[in-house]
């Protein structure tokens, strides 16, 4: 089972606090959403109030065209799962599958072969007679996703579900996560911190901060298209150039900026070409950077100096200083970019993302 989710102008205030202000989203059936922020911006206020654990101050929720706002946790069509799996040490996995069942009356043979089934999904069905604690963290987590799924919930919820588990046990865990998402085709909310987990398993990431909706859309066009510059910086690496509007053309405008005078496509200008005379700021990926010699459409800054330069492995990340501006720019790994040589900084036109300051959906 699967169904959409519409959140409207939920508000949510603790005391003088608003920890949610005045946020609007729509989910489709079977997508799966990433809730994105750092920590205290209102993910798991969004999350619980959709769970139903908190109550919007203000504004609707409905699953599936039903007005949840004012319903039961147990009464909805959402399961939650918490960094913490919660599964109980003394039942062996096919119980622990199956406790959801249980607690609905679903008799005992119908009842392990659907434990049976999601152990299966989760690649754990050899193991079903064995506890929690002969588990790793990573069998562990897939044990209570399973627990979650078999009660066949419309919407699950993921509170940071693999915060505990080290990097590398996280990321294989992504892959499976999303893997088992697509297969099951359930409405997955998923809350994390970190932006390399929302771009691994997002079909659209929604950036938070401070209680509010700062962007939402795929993990790319997030990072190549930010709608706020907080969005920019949240979703890795970014120059900011500080500039001002100057004259504007058919399918043109011109920005002055530290660096000297550059013209910028239209398209630039994520939310319209402001008047001259607006402050704008300009949004760089230390990655657009080219070398001399690229053949694509350019745009020049300038020449800057190396200021200093570390191996990446998949790239050199440099410092550039000029004229008073230090940018960051990753050149490629056949490059040798040695500190005090110049070098042109030429971006791909297209590259550049142009901003007004307080921007965002
Ligand atoms: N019951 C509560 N009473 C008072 N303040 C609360 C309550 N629950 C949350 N808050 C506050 O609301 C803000 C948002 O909290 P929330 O847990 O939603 O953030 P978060 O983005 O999930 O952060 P984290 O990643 O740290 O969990 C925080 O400043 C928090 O202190």
């Amino acid at each position: 089972m699967t169904a959409d989710v519409s959140i409207r102008n939920a508000t949510k205030v603790f005391g003088a606090f608003r920890a949610l202000d005045d946020v609007s989203l729509d989910i489709a059936a079977g997508e799966f959403i990433v809730l994105l922020g750092p920590s205290g911006c209102g993910k798991t206020t969004l999350l619980s109030i959709l769970g139903g654990f908190v109550e919007p101050t203000s504004g609707t929720i409905a699953i599936g065209g039903r007005d949840m706002t004012h319903v039961s946790p147990a009464k909805r069509p959402t399961t939650t799962m918490f960094q913490d799996y919660a599964l109980f040490p003394h039942m062996c996995l096919r119980d622990n599958v199956g406790f959801g069942l249980r607690m609905r009356g679903m008799a005992r043979a119908e009842r392990h072969e659907k434990a049976f089934s999601y152990l299966d999904l989760v690649g754990l069905r050899a193991s079903s007679a064995k506890k929690p604690h002969e588990l790793s963290g990573g069998q562990r987590q897939r044990v209570a996703l399973a627990r979650a799924l078999a009660v066949d919930p419309d919407v699950l919820l993921l509170d940071e579900p693999l915060g505990a588990l080290d990097l590398k046990l996280r990321r294989q865990m992504q892959d499976e996560l999303k893997a088992i998402q697509k297969r099951v085709g359930t409405t997955f909310v998923h809350v994390t911190h970190d932006q390399e987990e929302a771009m691994a398993i997002a079909d659209r990431i929604v950036v938070m901060n401070k209680g509010r909706i700062e962007d939402v859309g795929t993990p790319a066009s997030i990072y190549m298209r930010p709608r706020s510059l907080f969005s920019a910086g949240f979703m890795g690496e970014v120059n900011f150039l500080p500039a001002k509007m100057r004259g504007t053309a058919a399918n043109e405008a011109e920005v002055e900026t530290a660096l000297g005078r550059v013209a910028l496509p239209a398209s630039a200008f994520v939310s319209g070409v402001p008047a001259a005379g607006r402050d704008v700021t300009l949004c760089i990926r230390p990655e657009h950077f080219r070398g001399a010699g690229a053949s694509v459409p350019t745009v020049s800054l300038g020449r800057g100096r190396i200021t200093g330069s570390a191996f990446f492995g998949t790239h050199h990340r440099c410092h550039v200083a000029a004229d008073g501006t230090v940018l960051t720019a990753h050149l490629p790994q056949t490059d040798n970019p040695e500190v005090g040589t110049e070098l042109d900084l030429r971006l791909k036109a297209d590259s550049i993302v142009v901003l007004q300051d307080g921007a965002g959906v």
